[in-house]
């Protein structure tokens, strides 16, 4: 997997992405990432990379030119990756955006700063504007971080047990996770579900999977909607009572 990303907090990112899963990925070779800071292009002494928005208004606005270069610089670099915005306006990350991209095999990711960028850049450069939700931030770094390790997660040989990647509950068609526990077997005067404890694993697995689907009906229900349900999974969401939320 490649993945660019176009910052004016390089380091930001580089720190991040040093450790654990996503760190190791790099060492590996099995995520290359490639930043490019509009900073490192500008043509004047001052280095800069934003400016006052036109039509007045608070904030600073960053200048097309610097980011277009660092876009474009990116761009010959892996010619054919989608250029991605990471902004409030764009289209909500999902799952399934994260294994799209993981199976074309490389993504740009442009994050703003400041109020955002100058429209310009995104009609003449930009592919696809994407939101990581409906929140304000100081950048779109931190979205970027997301989108990374969601799609590396993704790439063959990262994870030790790939089952794993598929177990995560979005893996799962979709469906919100099951409980967790671990030792102790009693914590502060709190047992662990027998069902988990019995050895039975056909009938752990059929628990695990009526846990996702009450939690999914409850807290999300419109992911139900979506999700590839078996017979089995309808006979049982059906057998379950008034919704009480939790
Ligand atoms: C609801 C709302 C309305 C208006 C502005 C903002 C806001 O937060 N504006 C600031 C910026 N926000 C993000 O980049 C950003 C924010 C949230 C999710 C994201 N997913 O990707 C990038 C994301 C945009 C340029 C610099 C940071 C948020």
């Amino acid at each position: 997997m490649k993945v660019g990303v176009i910052t004016l907090f390089p380091e930001l990112m580089d720190g991040a992405l040093e450790h654990g899963v996503i760190g190791r990925a790099r060492t590996k070779g099995q995520l290359e990432l490639e930043l490019s800071n509009p900073r490192d292009l500008t043509a004047d002494k001052h280095r800069t990379v934003d400016d006052r928005p036109f039509g007045g208004g608070p904030g600073m606005v960053m200048t097309p030119a610097p980011l277009s270069a660092a876009i474009v610089s990116l761009k010959e670099a892996m010619p054919e990756a989608p250029v991605v915005y990471l902004s409030p306006q764009g289209r909500p990350f999902d799952q399934a955006m994260a294994r799209a991209w993981q199976a074309h095999g490389s993504v740009i990711l442009v994050a703003g700063r400041y109020e955002g960028i100058d429209e310009r850049v995104i009609d003449r450069l930009v592919d696809e504007e994407v939101s990581l939700g409906d929140f304000v931030l100081s950048g779109g770094e931190f979205a970027a971080l997301a989108i990374i390790d969601a799609v590396t997660r993704l790439e063959p040989g990262v994870l030790g047990d790939p089952l794993s990647a598929e177990e995560d509950s979005f893996g799962i068609e979709g469906l919100l996770d099951c409980p967790h526990y671990t030792r102790p077997e009693v914590y502060e005067n709190q047992t662990v579900p027998a069902v988990l404890m019995s050895g039975d694993h056909k009938a752990i697995a059929r628990w695990r999977r009526q846990q996702s689907l009450a939690r999914t009906r409850d807290r999300r229900p419109e992911l139900l909607e979506k999700a590839d349900l078996t017979k089995e999974d309808k006979v049982f969401l059906t057998s379950l009572g008034p919704s009480d939320g939790n």
